[in-house]
């Protein structure tokens, strides 16, 4: 049986008491492994089980196996600091099971218009350049790689250079300097740092590459990157096979979208859950996307897991394999965005 999907209820923390805790200020993201969470709630009774609220990385579910110890627990940890998890202040609701609807939608599996151009996906920050490279560049590059070490993950192979990216925290360790990006890039970086729509003075300066390969029928879940390990511009170059790139972004309270502006128009025709916008991108190989902006600090992307796309009337298949180079630079300090609610860098 799978886990069951929780959320942050809309309702002060006092109503509905339930078995489960929804945490905020707590996770891997933030230097918090279960065990060390599982031991702090632990001490309040019986800890079924913590998972991951969302993708951020900072906020859990602590599932109790009764309601009971997850009052105890709420009202001795909710606002204030604790010792046992490094001085954090925790916030902390009671969490509810997401209504069918929006668990369903979840599933990311049904299906939505593919988009081929980034105007028609109406994201703000979302660009995508297709033929950045010749298929001689492209050639060359995926030998350069093919050359080094992949690790390998359970379902993909990937390469990091400049600063390991780190699964189990999904930040990188900026003391860990692995060197320069290696010079089969070079001219990459070059070209992209005069990306339209880059003003000339934005200095680039990228730093942290993650070269992954997906074999067919291997796609990536649903994350934002982590907005505390990296600066507002993302560029994921794709080579070999081709994929689509779907990207969904959850409006709560705070977030209605603006009657006026056309990036949320079509919410209700994307899905039925009124809180959950869905898009969908085609992305060639040798194309080029720029995630920055909203792009980049609000919305999810994933990569869905399919062995065969369907792009409009047409059936795409994704190829041996797929490459995809993505840059990025390693942030230094607090992360300045304008979405604290997607946020876990601390201000
Ligand atoms: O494969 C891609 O294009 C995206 C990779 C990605 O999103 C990531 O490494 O965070
Ligand atoms: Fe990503």
């Amino acid at each position: 049986m799978g886990v069951p999907r929780f959320t942050r209820p809309k309702t002060p923390a006092t109503d509905s008491p339930s078995p489960y805790l929804y945490v905020a200020n707590c996770g891997p993201a933030v230097g918090l492994s279960y065990d060390t969470i599982a031991s702090v709630f632990n001490t309040f009774g019986q800890v079924k089980g913590i998972y991951a609220a969302d993708e951020s990385g900072t906020r859990v579910i602590v599932s109790y196996s009764e309601a009971n110890s997850a009052q105890q627990a709420l009202t001795a940890l909710n606002g204030k600091s604790c010792a046992d998890l490094g001085g954090r202040s925790l916030h902390i609701r009671y969490s509810v099971i997401q209504p069918n609807c929006e668990a369903e939608s979840q599933q990311v599996n049904e299906h939505i218009p593919v988009s081929l151009l980034d105007s028609e996906v109406n994201i703000p920050g979302l660009y995508l350049v297709h033929d950045f490279l010749s298929p001689q560049e492209e050639k060359e590059l995926l030998a350069a790689v093919d050359e080094r070490p992949w690790i390998g993950l359970s379902k993909r192979r990937v390469q990091h250079y400049g600063y390991e990216f780190c699964y189990g925290t999904r930040n990188v360790d900026t003391k860990l300097h692995l060197g320069e990006l290696p010079s089969f890039v070079s001219s990459v970086l070059e070209r992209i740092s005069l990306f339209p729509g880059l003003n000339s003075s934005t200095s680039i300066l990228l730093d942290q590459l993650t070269v992954n390969e997906y074999p067919p029928g291997v796609g990536l879940s649903p994350h934002i990157d982590t907005h505390s390990a990296f600066e507002g511009l993302i560029f994921s170059l794709s080579l070999a096979g081709p994929c689509i790139m779907e990207f969904r972004r959850y409006l709560d309270g705070s977030w209605v979208p603006d009657a006026a502006s056309s990036a949320y128009t079509k919410v209700e025709n994307v899905v039925n859950c009124s809180n959950l916008v869905r898009r969908s991108l085609y992305l060639p190989p040798r194309s080029i996307l720029l995630l920055s902006g909203e792009a980049r600090y609000a919305w999810q992307h994933y990569i869905p897991h399919h062995k065969i796309d369907m792009v409009n009337q047409s059936v795409i298949r994704r190829g041996a394999r797929r490459v995809s180079f993505t840059f990025r630079k390693v942030l230094r300090g607090p992360c300045q965005c304008e979405f604290p609610q997607y946020c876990d860098s601390e201000r």
